[in-house]
């Protein structure tokens, strides 16, 4: 290394950890689905986590997001340590995810649906029984957040009525209500046709303008246009991590995944 490239190494501002994983395990029954896994999610970046079938993805999402109690390790969130903190708690700490399975209610408006996120007692308890002029703010902001998801025109439309790829912007919506500086998406183009992963890649980028976002996602495409940087599972491990264009090149990462994608 040269004087000046290691002045220049050197120079370069050190990134802040927004989530981190620490040697984190979780055994089922003595079944390993998370083996060992240390991880750094930066502020500010994109991240997507992606891996084979089973290969341990959303087990590390339910426990970077205290749905689940690891067996060994831990997980900070800038810095302060959550894996024994409840869901709940964590929101409160700036960390929101939305999920695979569908957290809408079916049967209420679009816009009932973020207000009623919105009033949860979390992150503010006090909130949850509201003089009648809050919720006129909580309507405005409910509004906002419609508009901001792409879902403005959509707001007295029944939530079932929605199409599939509609209900994963509501479903990224509600997870803003709770103001996340780390927001995890599992799987947000599952099950979409091209127009609408296009539409899921724009507002991605739009809602990551100023916070931190880690998604899980098993199309590649939509990986190779929004990631900052990625980290490979295998077998509940990690196999590889950093930069797109540098991981997809790792040999062991071609053979495990992305050769099958034909990438
Ligand atoms: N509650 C559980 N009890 C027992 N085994 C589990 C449990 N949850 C997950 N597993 C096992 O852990 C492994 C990892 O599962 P996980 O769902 O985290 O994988 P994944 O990468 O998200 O898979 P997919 O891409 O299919 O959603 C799998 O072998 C799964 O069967």
């Amino acid at each position: 290394m040269t004087v000046i490239s290691q002045l220049q190494a050197g120079n370069r501002p050190t990134p802040v950890a927004a989530l981190e994983a620490r040697h984190l395990v979780k055994e089922f029954r003595g079944f390993r689905a998370t083996n060992d896994v240390s991880l750094q999610i930066n502020e500010g970046e994109i991240h997507a986590i992606i891996g084979p079938n089973g290969a341990g993805k959303t087990t590390l999402f339910n426990l970077l997001s205290g749905f689940l109690r690891p067996t060994s390790g831990e997980v900070h969130l800038f810095g302060e340590r959550v894996d024994q903190l409840r869901p709940y708690e964590i929101v409160r700490r700036g960390l929101s995810r939305s999920f695979q399975i569908s957290s809408v209610f079916p049967t209420m408006t679009v816009r009932d649906n973020v207000l009623v996120a919105l009033q949860s007692p979390t992150p503010l308890p006090h909130q949850f029984w509201s003089p009648l002029s809050r919720l006129d703010a909580l309507g405005e902001q409910a509004e906002q957040i419609l508009e901001a998801v792409g879902l403005g025109a959509a707001h007295e439309r029944l939530a079932a009525d929605l199409s599939h790829g509609e209900k994963r912007q509501l479903e990224i919506g509600i997870s803003l209500t709770q103001q996340p500086r780390v927001l995890l998406l599992d799987e947000p183009t599952s099950g979409m046709g091209s127009e609408g992963i296009a539409r899921v890649i724009a507002l991605v980028r739009e809602v990551a303008r100023g916070r931190t976002v880690v998604l899980v996602e098993h199309n590649m495409s939509v990986v190779a246009e929004l990631a900052d940087r990625i980290t490979v599972l295998q077998y509940g491990a990690v196999l590889a991590s950093g930069r797109y264009d540098d991981v997809r090149q790792d040999p062991r990462v071609i053979e495990a995944y992305l050769g099958e994608e034909g990438h």
